[in-house]
């Protein structure tokens, strides 16, 4: 079965979920382009070498690095370099066709060429399907943090099979439930619900209620940025967990996954939510419980707080001197905490210490 999910933006475009959907939903979405720039990981290899079969030699192939590495701007350099010997112009367009990185990746170097050419995105991983790929933020990392360069960007389609997901190894899938459960807590606690009571095949990417998942994760998402394309507010819930994870993952130098950095942070919000005075315990565990049973990590060495502290001060919801976090007053009531004295974010922090 295919789901069409609709994201309601100034320039609408639609999320198709679906099994073996690559090649015929690439094909429709590009079709027009003169040229098709294919931007897709390593593992990704076969599925782009069977796209250009299938759509012909106007498509260009660009296997970039793995992860991380490939949120680089030599990396977006290397890809601009093809384009402009190929005189890429803007009726082509690019695909991104891998995990959450290439998709970023690829999203990033279409809104920066010429100012902006089209992009279809194929995630490959849980974590692309559910939340990377949809919602058109794009961007690479730089030496001092995460995500630091980037602009806003429509895909013009998201393309999710779920066939890919067939060779994606069960710790990949497992970190992008962070997401999923990210998604759970600040919007639609079903998602939780189903987590706590199917967990088995809630994690099986052939069964209905894996699908059913999905789907509300990424309902989740478009919802939100058909609201708040740019950030000005609500769109900043999605960020719950991610002012420590997104410093946990710099301090790794990226060899972390995105996932399982987020799960630490999920983790951290929660007990801040706590501190801050509404959120009850009952639910910290809850995010504790719901987390472990997914194998990701809820724990973090005490010695690295002044790294992170520092690093948390470059997070884009900051003000100047005043850090902000997504903290949640109940399950599925995400607000703004602004400027938590230091003693709090330490005593948060001390509740990770492993
Ligand atoms: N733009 C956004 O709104 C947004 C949202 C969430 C996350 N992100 C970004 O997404 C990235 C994380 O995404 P990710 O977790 O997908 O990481 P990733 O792209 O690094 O992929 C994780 C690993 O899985 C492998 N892989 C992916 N698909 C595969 C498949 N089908 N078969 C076999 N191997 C496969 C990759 O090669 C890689 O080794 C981070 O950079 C994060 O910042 C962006
Ligand atoms: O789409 C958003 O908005 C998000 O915050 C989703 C996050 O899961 C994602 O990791 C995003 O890339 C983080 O954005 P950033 O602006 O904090 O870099
Ligand atoms: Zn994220």
């Amino acid at each position: 079965m295919t789901t069409v999910i609709p994201v309601r933006t100034e320039r609408p475009y639609d999320v198709v979920v679906g099994r073996d959907i690559l090649l015929p939903q690439i094909a429709e979405a590009v079709a027009g382009a003169a040229q098709v720039l294919v931007v897709h990981q390593p593992a990704m290899a076969r599925q782009a070498d069977a796209l250009k079969a299938e759509l012909g030699d106007h498509v260009l192939l660009a296997e970039v690095p793995d992860a991380e590495a490939a949120k680089r701007i030599e990396v977006a350099q290397f890809l601009w370099q093809i384009m402009g010997q190929a005189d890429f112009t803007r009726t082509d367009m690019v695909v991104g066709l891998g995990g959450g990185a290439v998709t970023d990746l690829a999203g990033f170097v279409a809104a920066t060429w010429l100012r902006g050419v089209g992009v279809v995105l194929a995630p490959s991983s849980v974590l692309g399907m559910v939340d990377a790929a949809v919602g058109g933020k794009t961007g690479i990392n730089t030496e001092q943090g995460k995500n630091l360069v980037g602009a806003f960007h429509h895909p013009a389609r998201v393309v999710c099979d779920l066939a890919l997901l067939d060779t994606l190894p069960r710790n990949e899938l497992l970190t992008g439930f962070a997401e999923i459960v990210k998604a759970g807590f600040i919007a639609d606690p079903a998602i939780l619900t189903l987590l706590e009571e199917h967990l088995d095949v809630a994690t099986d990417p052939t069964t209905p209620e894996f699908a059913e998942i999905i789907a509300r994760s990424i309902q989740v998402k478009a919802d939100v940025v058909a609201e708040d394309f740019t950030e000005q507010g609500l769109r900043e819930i999605l960020n719950y967990g991610h002012t420590l994870g997104h410093a946990i993952e710099h301090t790794e130098r990226y060899r972390w996954r995105h996932g399982a950095a987020v799960a630490i942070g999920l983790m951290f919000a929660a007990e801040l939510g706590r501190l801050a005075g509404r959120l009850p315990e009952s639910v910290v565990d809850r995010h504790r419980a719901i987390l472990e049973s997914l194998e990701l990590p809820t724990t973090y060495p005490i010695g690295r707080w002044q790294t992170l502290l520092a690093t948390m001060r470059r997070d884009k919801k900051a003000r100047g001197a005043m850090l902000r976090f997504i903290v949640l007053d109940d399950v599925a009531r995400p607000r703004v905490l602004e400027g938590p004295d230091d003693s709090m974010l330490f005593t948060a922090y001390q509740s990770l210490a492993d």
